[in-house]
């Protein structure tokens, strides 16, 4: 667009001089007020009520708020909880008090939680705050708010929130004024990848975060198995099958989803026999899954392996440049004497049952085959539900982020031994760093717009980058998922890191890696996808400052590990902090005995002075918008 066209649209926008100008101080004011407070989370992994309670409580910025604005003698833990959960809360108050004592509860209540409100509100503009508050009582909230405050209008404060209890509205106005307070004290969330699997929920999950008011992702290798099932990856598909199997999720798909797995389940009972090796990874003392839904389970593991491993043949051999030849393990199998050779070694081969592989072809797929992964193709392309989650990971999505100087990004940069940038060739050009990230990333969109193309170069990169030793999502040499079914000998399980994970301890790569991707050297890179092993004394800040990993697990079943329940990041106009929780472990603790899993935060950094909107991505484009409207002033 022409300068003069964009200037005239601008004029036809505003209508007059007098609009321009207000416009103008309204900018300039918002540019000086603090930055809105930014909440990472990482490795969700299908825990949605984990997740659901850090978004609740902000990573304890709630509780932060009523400390600020409360007096000491308040309870803010039965307070905190009634933000949380007020629906909840108020059954279980109503349980315990006289419907008169309930009048007063309701009272002092909505006056506690109106100043919270106005108290979490001074942050932004008017505008805002109303943009902020909900439908129903939007009038009431705002009158009370402004009143709140006013000594003088006591009475008719008062007034308002009587009628509203008499009315029986109350509980409404909580609920309302609770997620008012929830949403002002997050202004932006970001999502550090590993929405999906292992967990149950990952759907519930999707739900919540489109109905956030400001969210952004970086994908994470399992969200991109998703992606890629729902562009034409039959690998992506089966393999998800798999994990979902693995974890005992089938549900997901089938309820979650409407994907028909029924022709992979027949299939799987007409070849299979269970094996201990392929029983579901249940959690210690979950007596939810039946005998025959474990048997099922186990039978689709194994078939869905299976399946996998010719599938990664064929894939392998039509994408040489991958170099992954050494992974097509069906390939390498001797199968007169049952072993393989890795490294040199040769290992005798356990479990190896393959009732459907033909020796002497192992990665042709039988008819039967190729027929059962159309119908899943088209169970999983036909997915309303799943193909508007995908929509939501597409768009609010990327490879990394850069985001108020600091570098957003699931996995890693690959990076060798000594530092430098690790390539990847493909079709003659050497793609590394910042530009790896940027193709890889313009593959995915392509892949995603195409999904009627299931085998080409987009398609099968997506692949890559769940397993591929170049993968920024992956950052390991490889993934050894046939070794840990079908070889003993746990050497050969180890998946070697890459370089980046030792490297990124030191201060001057995260300042050269910061600098390459055109950020401050202030700046942080913010790491989710490996679990921090806090109990053997890992710490999750590290080059002083410079990186900090926030997987400490969401999922249950790494929680063993890491001895925690996850990171969360809060970067406020004060600084950044990061919060360690503890396991969740149910709604109705937190609401019976004020159980709520924030446990410890640490400062990462703290600035000298209060940041300001001016400072972040948005305020640049604001201070942009300023200028082209001084310019129309003057011209008007
Ligand atoms: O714990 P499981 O189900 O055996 O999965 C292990 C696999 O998951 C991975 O760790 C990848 O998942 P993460 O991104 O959660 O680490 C692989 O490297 C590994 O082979
Ligand atoms: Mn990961």
């Amino acid at each position: 667009m022409s300068q003069d066209k964009y200037y005239q649209l601008l004029r036809e926008n505003y209508g007059s001089r007098e609009a321009v100008l207000t416009e103008i101080i309204n900018l300039e004011a918002i540019l000086q007020l603090p930055k809105g407070t930014e909440h990472f989370v990482s490795d969700i992994h299908g825990e949605f009520n984990a997740f659901d309670h850090v978004l609740r409580n902000g990573s304890g910025s709630v509780k932060e708020k009523l400390k600020e604005c409360l007096e000491d003698d308040i309870d803010i833990n039965e307070l905190a909880v009634l933000i949380y959960y007020p629906e909840e809360k108020i059954l279980q108050v109503k349980e315990e008090i006289s419907p008169s004592e309930l009048s007063d509860w309701y009272e002092k209540n909505i006056m506690l939680l109106t100043r919270v409100t106005n108290y979490a509100s001074r942050k932004y503009t008017r505008s805002k705050v109303r943009k902020a508050l909900p439908q129903r009582f939007s009038y009431i909230i705002e009158e009370l708010l402004t009143e709140v405050s006013d000594q003088d209008k006591y009475e008719y404060y008062h007034a308002i929130i009587d009628k509203i209890i008499e009315l029986n509205q109350a509980p409404a106005l909580i609920h309302d004024l609770s997620e008012t307070i929830q949403r002002l004290v997050v202004d932006h969330l970001h999502v550090v990848g590993d929405i999906y699997d292992r967990g149950p929920s990952p759907d519930l999950i999707m739900d919540r975060l489109i109905d956030y008011h400001s969210v952004d992702i970086q994908w994470g290798n399992h969200d991109m198995v998703w992606i890629a099932a729902v562009s034409g990856s039959l690998l992506s598909i089966i393999n998800l099958i798999r994990i979902s199997a693995r974890y005992a999720n089938l549900d997901t798909l089938e309820e979650g989803y409407g994907i028909n797995l029924r022709p992979i389940v027949e299939y799987a009972k007409k070849y299979y026999e269970p094996l201990d090796v392929f029983a579901p990874k249940l959690l210690a003392g979950d007596n939810s899954v039946s005998e025959t839904e474990k048997r099922t389970l186990n039978l689709v593991q194994q078939t869905t392996a299976i399946l996998q491993f010719k599938l990664e043949g064929q894939l392998i051999t039509r994408r040489k440049c991958f170099k992954m030849q050494d992974r097509a393990m069906l390939s390498k199998v001797n199968y007169e004497d049952n072993t393989i050779e890795i490294g040199g070694v040769c290992y005798e081969l356990k479990n190896f049952s393959i009732p459907t592989v033909d020796i002497d072809d192992p990665c042709k797929l039988t008819l039967e085959e190729e027929a059962i992964l159309e119908k899943l193709k088209v169970s999983f392309q036909s997915s309303d539900r799943l193909r508007k989650h995908m929509d939501f990971l597409m768009e609010k999505g990327s490879m990394y982020l850069c985001y108020n100087g600091n570098l957003l990004i699931h996995g890693c940069i690959p990076l060798h031994e000594n530092g430098d940038y690790k390539s990847l060739t493909l079709e003659g050009r050497h793609y590394s760093g910042k530009d790896l990230l940027d193709y890889f990333e313009r593959q995915v969109r392509i892949s995603y717009r195409n999904p009627q193309v299931t085998d080409d170069i987009p398609t099968d990169l997506m692949w890559y980058l769940w397993t591929g030793e170049c993968s920024s999502l992956f950052g390991k040499d490889a993934m050894t998922t046939f070794e840990r079914y079908y070889i003993e000998d746990k050497a050969t399980h180890e998946e070697v890191k890459n370089s980046y994970y030792k490297l990124r301890n030191e201060e001057d790569v995260c300042r050269y890696i910061l600098r390459t991707f055109e950020l401050p050297e202030s700046g942080h890179i913010i790491n989710g996808h490996t679990p921090v092993k806090e109990k053997d004394g890992e710490n999750p800040i590290k080059a002083n400052g410079h990186l900090v990993v926030i997987d400490g697990g969401f999922a249950k079943a790494y929680q063993k590990q890491t001895g925690l329940a996850g990171y969360t990041l809060l970067s406020n106009s004060y600084g950044i902090q990061l919060a360690a929780h503890q396991p969740f472990t149910s709604i109705e603790d937190t609401i019976k005995n004020g159980f709520d899993i924030l446990s410890t935060k640490r400062l990462v950094d703290k600035v000298d002075q209060r940041t300001t909107v001016s400072q972040t991505n948005i305020g640049k484009r604001l201070i942009q918008e300023r200028e082209d409207l001084e310019e129309l002033y003057l011209n008007f």
